[in-house]
């Protein structure tokens, strides 16, 4: 090999480098958001890690744990065993924010609101899950028994995606929905909105699996009492009751102007099985109109939407078909007898009803496509 072509070889290898560090240092950086699970061992947070974790656009950059801070992802979960994510190691919560521009909260109620103002100060973006940032301060009050620790609830926006994307774009504290409140709340909207149906009764009877009380077992959730068993609970008391109230007032007076209560008896059940909700609303039209009227304004309501299958006339969702999905299946059917519009939901209560969802507002948040990384159908 004459002196030319080796120099000629030496640069090639030297460009080749060049080329492999850019790539790497695109892949660690570049235009990656930066993200931090906080309440990465609750079954919403790993719910959130699962989802984002294959993602090219995310690097998760800090996972917390109160308990379990110091172990590595796949020890405190192992199924997280064998994967990159699972080498991420637990740390206290503010350690787990310090590299992130992005932090989703998955922390149980009462803690998010004194983290989020610190958060929020830091110039980060969160989305939280809990019910911390959903209602003012007097409602929160009452219906959570607890106290409000800051003002950072007045500024954020309710995380109901289908209903309120233009606002969540702009935000920089998201709300996330409760897993009831999402579900009541896409199945009744089209008729609110419309102005079709009588607001001062309706009827939520909605059922969940046992996830949506999270990790930690209680002595109605513990498998023994929930196994093979069904019951309602928080009967007239449950903390869901003011958010959809609020959020279906809004969304009416948003349409048409008016602006009224809308009361609501939400009456929950425990179904003995791990994921899943159906809530069936019962609600009374204003005027008379067929059940093809009725169908129409809920599918026009949906309609472009990705994740909201509204089902052919008279057809009931099963669990089955959104479970492990983003998707909420809305089923209608009017009894002509009394006029009353039955309209039944169902979502998948970790994701649509929590993770799923906090990403789909990450996405629209961040610009990215909605759909991103959380475009699947349900294991059969
Ligand atoms: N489960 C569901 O279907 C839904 C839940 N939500 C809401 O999302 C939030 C999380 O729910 P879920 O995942 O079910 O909850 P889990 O109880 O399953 O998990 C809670 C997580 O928070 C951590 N944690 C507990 N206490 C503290 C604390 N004082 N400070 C910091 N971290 C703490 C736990 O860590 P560790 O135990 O490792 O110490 C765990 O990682 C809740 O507010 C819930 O209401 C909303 C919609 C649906
Ligand atoms: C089965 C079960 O217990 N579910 C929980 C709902 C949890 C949730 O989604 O809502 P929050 O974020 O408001 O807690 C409950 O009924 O309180």
């Amino acid at each position: 090999m004459d002196i030319l072509s080796r120099n000629l070889s030496f640069c090639t290898r030297i460009l080749k480098f060049y080329a492999r560090i850019c790539i790497i240092i695109e892949d660690e950086g570049g235009d990656h958001m930066r993200i931090a699970i906080c309440g990465a061992t609750g079954y919403s947070g790993i719910e959130a890690i699962r989802l984002l974790a294959p993602r090219t656009d995310v690097t998760i950059v800090g996972i917390s744990s109160e308990t379990q801070a110091g172990l590595m992802l796949e020890e405190a979960v192992p199924g997280f065993r064998g994967f990159a994510v699972g080498r991420l190691r637990l740390l206290p919560l503010r350690a787990a924010v310090t590299e992130a521009e992005i932090v989703i909260l998955a922390l149980p109620h009462g803690e998010a609101q004194h983290v989020a103002p610190e958060l929020l100060a830091q110039g980060k973006s969160v989305i939280d899950l809990s019910g911390d940032h959903r209602l003012p301060r007097d409602a929160y009050e009452s219906w959570y028994k607890a106290e409000v620790a800051s003002d950072a609830h007045a500024d954020a926006i309710y995380g109901l995606t289908e209903w309120n994307r233009a606002a969540i774009a702009n935000a920089s504290l998201v709300a996330n929905p409760g897993c009831y409140a999402t579900c009541a709340e896409l199945a009744l909207l089209p008729l609110l909105e419309r102005d079709v149906a009588e607001s001062s009764q309706i009827l939520i009877d909605a059922k969940s699996g046992v996830s949506g009380a999270g990790k930690k077992p209680t002595a109605v959730t513990h498998y023994v009492e929930a196994d093979e068993n069904f019951f309602a609970y928080k009967l007239g008391r449950h903390q869901h009751t003011p958010e959809i109230e609020m959020t279906l007032r809004e969304a009416r007076r948003r349409q048409t102007g008016l602006d009224k209560p809308v009361n609501v008896l939400l009456a929950t059940h425990l179904l003995p099985i791990k994921r899943g909700i159906l809530c069936t609303a019962y609600i009374k039209l204003k005027e008379e109109m067929s059940g093809e009227a009725l169908h129409e304004i809920v599918s026009a309501r949906y309609e472009g939407e990705p994740f909201v299958d509204v089902l052919p006339y008279g057809v009931s969702p099963q669990l089955k078909w959104v479970s492990g999905t983003n998707r909420v299946s809305i089923g209608v059917y009017l009894d002509p007898r009394t006029q009353t519009a039955v309209v039944l939901s169902a979502l998948d209560n970790l994701i649509k009803g929590a993770a799923g969802q906090a990403i789909q507002n990450l996405n629209v948040m961040t610009g990215a496509n909605e759909q991103e990384g959380l475009w699947f159908v349900p294991a059969v």
